[in-house]
C-alpha cells in the first residue's frame, strides 16, 4: 500500500460543512439507516462479523478542524457512490446537523447497551468527552456489495480497526488528513466555531498526539486545498477498488 505524502501550495477559503451539503451525501450505492437513532438498533440486531470477511474499506483519519468532513462532501460532490459510514456518537448536535445524516446521535446509556449487544465495530472515547462507534450492520451491507467505504475515524478506533482486520478478514487501507501546519489547524478549528474554548483546548491536545502517529497510516494528504485532498482521496480509493480514475 501506498506511503505517499502530498503536498500543495495554496489554500481554499473557509468552507462550512454545513447540513445542505452533508445532506448531498444521501446513499445512491447501497442501503442506507434513515431516521432516528433507534433505527440503528433495529439493522445492528444481528451484527454477525463474519459478514465483513474480504471487504475492502478506507479509514481516514486526522486531527480535529483538519477538515476530514469538508474533504468528503467535495468528494462525494464528485463521487457520490463513495459511501461514509454514519457513526453513533454521544456527544451533541452541532448546529445543522442532523440525526441519521452526520450522526447517529444518543445518549450514553443507549450507545452503552448497543456496545453491550455487540452492533460496532469499534467505539472509542474521543478527546475524553464523548462516545463514538461504527454500526456494523451498515457496513456489512455496503462491504457485502463492494460500495467504495469509508470510516472517519479517531486514531484509537483506527489503531483497533487495524488489529482486528486479519481476524475479520477485512482489506484496510488508512489515510491520514494532514495539515499544512499546526497554527493552520488551529486557525480552522477556531474559524469553525463551533467548540468553547475548553472544547478547542482539548481537541488540540488530541491532535498533538494524532499528528505524531501520522507514520503508521499508509497514505498521508494534506489537505491545503479541499478541491485537491478531494481528488487525491479520490485516486486513492480509484486505486485501491481497482477504478478507472
Ligand atoms: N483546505 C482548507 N482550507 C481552509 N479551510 C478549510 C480547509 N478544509 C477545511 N477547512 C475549514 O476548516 C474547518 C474545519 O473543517 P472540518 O469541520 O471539515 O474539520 P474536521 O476534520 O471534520 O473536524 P472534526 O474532526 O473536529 O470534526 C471548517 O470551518 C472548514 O470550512
Ligand atoms: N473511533 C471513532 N472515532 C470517530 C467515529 N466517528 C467519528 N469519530 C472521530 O471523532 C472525532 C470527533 O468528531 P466530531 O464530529 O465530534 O468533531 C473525529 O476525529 C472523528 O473522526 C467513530 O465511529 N469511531
Amino acid at each position: 500500500m501506498g506511503g505517499k505524502r502530498d503536498h500543495t501550495n495554496d489554500h481554499q477559503g473557509t468552507n462550512t460543512v454545513t447540513e445542505d451539503a452533508i445532506a448531498d451525501q444521501t446513499d445512491t450505492a447501497a442501503p442506507t439507516p434513515t431516521g432516528t437513532s433507534a433505527d440503528v438498533a433495529e439493522t445492528s440486531s444481528d451484527a454477525d462479523a463474519d459478514a465483513l470477511h474480504g471487504g475492502r474499506l478506507l479509514v481516514l483519519t486526522g486531527p480535529a478542524g483538519v477538515g476530514k468532513g469538508t474533504v468528503e462532501v467535495a468528494l462525494r460532490k464528485k463521487h457520490p457512490e463513495v459511501w461514509v459510514s454514519v457513526s453513533a456518537t454521544t456527544r451533541d448536535p452541532r448546529p445543522g446537523e442532523v440525526n441519521g445524516v452526520n450522526y447517529w446521535f444518543m445518549s450514553e446509556d443507549e450507545f452503552a447497551a448497543k456496545e453491550q449487544a455487540g452492533e460496532f465495530l469499534e467505539t472509542a472515547l474521543v478527546h475524553g468527552m464523548a462516545h463514538y462507534g461504527t454500526p456494523l450492520k451498515p457496513l456489512e451491507e455496503h462491504l457485502a456489495v463492494g460500495t467504495p467505504t469509508i470510516l472517519e475515524i479517531d486514531l484509537q478506533g483506527a489503531r483497533r480497526v487495524k488489529e482486528k482486520a486479519a481476524e475479520l478478514g477485512l482489506e484496510v487501507m488508512t489515510v491520514f488528513i494532514a495539515p499544512p501546519s499546526f497554527d493552520e489547524l488551529v486557525r480552522r478549528l477556531t474559524g469553525r466555531g463551533t467548540e468553547t474554548e475548553e472544547q478547542r483546548r482539548r481537541r488540540l491536545e488530541t491532535a498533538k498526539i494524532e499528528l505524531a502517529a501520522e507514520s503508521e497510516f499508509d497514505v498521508t494528504i494534506v489537505n491545503e486545498k479541499v478541491e485537491q485532498a478531494a481528488d487525491d482521496l479520490w485516486n486513492v480509493i480509484a486505486k485501491e477498488y481497482g477504478i478507472d480514475a
